[in-house]
């Protein structure tokens, strides 16, 4: 089993934890979670993690350190653990926005592997999209990250110029589609249904929608013309919902979270 540590156990690094706890790909054990308020991981320790607030001695003896934490918190991190590395042995894995491998490796030393990483919070139940990239890693160490990731959900390799994109289609993107579940469930009520009827009756139409594209391989819009009856109601609906903006708002706040994901860490 592999030691991994994770510095900055915030929303995305518990899920991350959990997640891997839970694919068996390490034991609690064999996790060490790192925050500065230490009171707040009381619960993880309970459940047999390693918990920490002095990242120096976290990251010393971890196969994989993934950095967890916000942009703007990065660099004090990456200087502080930098005399400490041992960068022969360990993999550095930044799932921070925004920071690129040159950014990792002004801090951690030229020669350190780094690998960037973009999951969502789906991957506290094995089911994130996980892209990942990296400018100098060995095809053995973006293997072993790619097998970590693989053991929490689905990943892509992709090159690091589309790790901005990559983040507002994943990571930002499972709030643009659990904000669309919330929202056909608020339709639910106004039509008629109790709020957890139709917030589970939205949940399941989501969830069919999504499984019937990755079990076929179909195409969106080719499921869509077998739904939409000639004069129906859904083709009323759904252009209804064109009219108003409905493609043209999601791909609007796609490209402006890509815009935002790509400056937040020398914004400062
Ligand atoms: N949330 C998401 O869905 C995703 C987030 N990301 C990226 O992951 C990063 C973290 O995001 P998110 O989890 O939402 O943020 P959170 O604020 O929830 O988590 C950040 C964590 O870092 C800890 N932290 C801050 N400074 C230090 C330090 N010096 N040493 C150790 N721990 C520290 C904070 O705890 P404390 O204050 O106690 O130290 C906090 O728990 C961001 O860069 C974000 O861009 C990427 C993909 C998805
Ligand atoms: O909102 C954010 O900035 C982070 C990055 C991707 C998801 N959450």
């Amino acid at each position: 089993m592999k030691k991994v540590t994770i510095i900055g156990s915030g929303n995305i690094g518990l899920s991350l934890a959990k997640g891997l706890v839970k694919s068996e790909f390490a034991h609690a054990a064999d996790i060490t979670l790192t925050r500065r308020n230490l009171n707040a991981l009381a619960e993880e320790a309970s459940r047999g993690f390693s918990v920490s607030n002095d990242n120096k001695t976290a990251v010393q003896g971890a196969d994989i350190v993934v950095f967890a934490i916000l942009p703007q918190q990065l660099k004090k991190v990456l200087l502080e653990v930098a005399p400490v590395i041992e960068k022969t042995n360990q993999i550095f894995v930044s799932i921070v926005s925004g920071v690129s491998c040159a950014d990792l490796k002004a801090e951690l030393g030229e020669d350190a592997t780094v690998i960037r990483a973009m999951p969502n919070t789906a991957i506290a139940i094995g089911q994130s999209m996980t892209c990942i990239a990296s400018d100098n890693a060995s095809d053995d160490s973006l293997k072993e990250v790619e097998n970590m990731f693989e053991s929490v959900g689905s990943v892509v390799v992709i090159n690091e110029d589309l790790m901005t994109s990559a983040t507002a289609l994943c990571a930002c993107g499972i709030a643009f589609f659990l904000r669309a579940i919330r929202a056909a469930s608020q339709g639910g009520v106004e039509i008629g249904f109790h709020a957890h009827d139709a917030l589970k009756m939205a949940v399941q139409t989501a969830k069919g929608a999504a499984d019937l594209l990755l079990h076929t391989n179909a195409h969106p819009e080719g499921e869509i013309d077998k739904v939409t009856s000639p004069k129906g109601c859904t083709i009323a609906g759904l252009n209804e919902m064109e009219h108003n903006g409905f493609s043209s708002a999601f791909i609007k706040g796609i490209k402006l979270s890509a815009d935002k994901a790509g400056g937040l860490y020398h914004e400062g």
